[in-house]
């Protein structure tokens, strides 16, 4: 039996509401001038959370690109904290995600294309697949949890699905 699709959809604030945020310079986004007119600041984007007992830290990945069809077989999660991906390089990237609590399954994962001007921020606890870059090796700006005791979780997939534009 061949590997299923997994479909790729757009990703918007809304369709990615069960599994954070959304960063972009949205006009739908709460947003106001500063610096005397200068400046348009899109106002508290994501709800960063480093628990009772961490901080955030801002770190660079510098990833390489998958090559497609990519095979999903599996996901992680950082159960302390949340995790914070915005692009440095122009580059689209994919997103793939499932909701926290029960281990990911075909019918519980979700995957989008992300646009070079959004970044996501995935709330704790949820699954999602290390970085997957695109096209080239590209840098995201990723703001996460330091702190003490293990915070990543992994899962192998019961059944895999693949990734194609
Ligand atoms: N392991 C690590 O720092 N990166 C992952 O958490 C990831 O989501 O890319
Ligand atoms: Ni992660």
């Amino acid at each position: 039996m061949s590997t299923p699709l997994l479909r790729i959809e757009a990703l918007t604030a809304a369709a990615f509401q069960p599994f954070g945020e959304v960063i972009e310079a949205s006009p739908t986004a709460q947003h106001f001038a500063i610096n005397g007119g200068n400046t348009l600041r899109f106002h508290d984007l994501a709800r960063l959370d480093a628990g009772p007992d961490g901080r955030m830290m801002v770190s660079i990945f510098r990833g390489q690109p998958r090559q497609l069809p990519f095979a999903v077989s599996m996901l992680e999660r950082h159960p302390k904290g949340s995790q914070a991906f915005m692009p440095l390089s122009g580059q689209p990237y994919l997103v793939v995600v499932a909701p926290p609590g029960p281990p990911p399954g075909v019918d519980t994962l979700r995957a989008f294309l992300a646009s070079p001007q959004q970044g996501v921020n995935y709330a704790a606890g949820v699954w999602h697949h290390p970085l997957l870059a695109l096209h080239q090796a590209c840098d995201f700006l990723v703001l996460d949890r330091m702190g003490s005791g293990p915070n990543c979780d992994e899962i192998q997939l019961q059944h895999k699905v693949m990734l194609s534009l």
